[in-house]
Formats: C-alpha cells, sequence, structure tokens
C-alpha cells in the first residue's frame, strides 16, 4: 500500500496547536513514525520476535495506543502458541477505522479485535505480552504510575510488557547531544528545520517524555522484576520488563 507523504508542519503556521491523532496525522502515519523514530521498523519487527517468545497458550496480547496496528500484526506474524487473542486499542477513531481495515486486509491466523477506546477504560487480565509502543508518553505523568500498576495485576507469571518511549537524558550537555542527533536524523528523512520547530512545538504539551531511570523505578515500583533496555538509538528506546 502507498503511503502519503507527511507534509503536515510543511508551511508556516500562524499558530502551531498541539499534536492530535486525527485523521491528517492517519493518513500520514506510516511515513510520519519511520522519519521521526529511529529504528522504528527494527523495533516493531522485534515485538514480534519477542511475542513469539513470550506469548503463552491461553492468554491474551495486547496492543494499547495500536495507531494502525503495527505492533499487533507483526506479534500475529510470529505467535505460535494456542488459543491466544490480540486485543489492539486506540482512542482515535480516525486510527482504529484505518486500523481495522489493515487488519481485515491482512487475515492473520492469530484473532485481532481493534477496540477504539482510552486504554485506561481498557480491563487488563490474563495478558502474557502488553505492548505500548510509544504510548506511555501521551498519558497524563500522574496516572502513569497507577496504569502499569493495573497492567502488571492484569498479567500472568512469566509475562512481559514491551515499553518504547522518547528518553531525556539528565544533563542539559547530552540531552542536546541526542535532541541535535534525532534533529539530524529527521532532515536526512527530507524534514525541513520549519517541520522540525513546528512540530516540536505541537508536541510540546502533550508528549511529557521521562528518562530511563524514571522508568525503571516506576517499572520496579509496579512490581516487575527485570527490566531490560533492549534498543536504543539516539533519545529513544525500548525496554522489556518482565514478571
Ligand atoms: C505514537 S502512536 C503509537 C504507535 C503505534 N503503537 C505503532 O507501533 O505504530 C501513539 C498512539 O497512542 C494513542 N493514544 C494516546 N493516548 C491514548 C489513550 N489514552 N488511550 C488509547 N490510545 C491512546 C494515539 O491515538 C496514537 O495512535
Ligand atoms: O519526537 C518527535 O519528533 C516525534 O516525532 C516522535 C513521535 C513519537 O515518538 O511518537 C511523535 C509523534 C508521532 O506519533 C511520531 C513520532
Amino acid at each position: 500500500m502507498a503511503t502519503p507523504q507527511d507534509t503536515i508542519y510543511s508551511s508556516p503556521m500562524a499558530q502551531v496547536s498541539d499534536f492530535r491523532f486525527d485523521e491528517s496525522v492517519a493518513e500520514v502515519f506510516p511515513d510520519m513514525i519511520q522519519r521521526s523514530v529511529p529504528g522504528y521498523n527494527t523495533i516493531v519487527d522485534a515485538i514480534g520476535q519477542l511475542a513469539g517468545h513470550y506469548a503463552q497458550p491461553d492468554t491474551r496480547l495486547y496492543d494499547l495506543g495500536c495507531s494502525l496496528g503495527a505492533a499487533s500484526l507483526s506479534m500475529s506474524r510470529y505467535v505460535q502458541s494456542n488459543n491466544t487473542d490480540i486485543v489492539a486499542v486506540d482512542n482515535s477513531e480516525a486510527m482504529v477505522e484505518k486500523c481495522q481495515r489493515h487488519i481485515q486486509a491482512y487475515k492473520s491466523e492469530t484473532p485481532i479485535s481493534v477496540v477504539c477506546d482510552d486504554l485506561q477504560n481498557i480491563n487488563i487480565k490474563n495478558a502474557s505480552v502488553v505492548v505500548m509502543n510509544f504510548t506511555l508518553q501521551f498519558i497524563p505523568p500522574e496516572q502513569r504510575q497507577s496504569l502499569l500498576a493495573r497492567i502488571y495485576a492484569g498479567m500472568v507469571e512469566g509475562g512481559i510488557l514491551i515499553l518504547s518511549e522518547k528518553l531525556s537524558h539528565s544533563t542539559t550537555q547530552g540531552n542536546e547531544l541526542l535532541v541535535e542527533l534525532h534533529h539530524e536524523f529527521k532532515r536526512r528523512n527530507g524534514y525541513s528545520e520549519l517541520e522540525i520547530s513546528q512540530k516540536r512545538t505541537a508536541l510540546e504539551n502533550v508528549m511529557r517524555i521521562d528518562s530511563f531511570d524514571a522508568h525503571h523505578e516506576r517499572l520496579t515500583q509496579a512490581g516487575f522484576k527485570d527490566v531490560v533496555l533492549w534498543f536504543k538509538c539516539f533519545n529513544f528506546a525500548s525496554m522489556v520488563a518482565i514478571k
């Protein structure tokens, strides 16, 4: 399927409004995320591999903040366990509508149900794999600890949470270095200075990022016994937390 190019921030805007996962973003999302997140394809493929390894028979796999379903489809490619299903959740109607179409076209052997709702309303039960691939950063910071505790409580022993996030770094100098490397990544992918700066402004109030230490602390407090940083490129990372 040909993906339209992301040109959302290419013209000067009198006022840059807060970033939303609306129809215009859903339309260009595959292009946007690949040109914005270093290692996105590697991460999505590894989510599938991890799910293939950790999915347990008669359990459920959750993809929270699924967007167009990339992580769910990747998991369905690798999961061999009997009697598992995937629940993909997003609160953006535009994303869910397109996600449903992608999933129908793919004809996965593992059943995937797509739910349009706030992930905070989803009852997590009997989960062997939970994925939040660049979603927690959009949840209000004060809700993150209780959300992780609720996910942990809904997981089976030996289950995993795969958590990918953009990270902050604790020193100003180190943070600037990582931000600059990320901006250079975007430039090399064809984004202009205007696009980079307008998107940065749009994300400022809606995407609140944490350091790896803050994630580690929160996951440990939620009860996870091991937190493995398995991917990092510039200020983007993916962790696996094991119950
Ligand atoms: C960066 S995208 C995730 C990308 C996706 N996981 C992937 O692998 O391609 C973040 C997604 O989280 C969704 N989201 C943000 N807050 C949410 C919430 N409270 N409940 C459900 N979905 C949410 C957004 O609509 C958006 O589609
Ligand atoms: O930090 C940025 O510049 C980004 O574009 C990152 C990010 C993300 O991490 O989710 C933000 C919004 C889009 O969904 C795609 C990528």
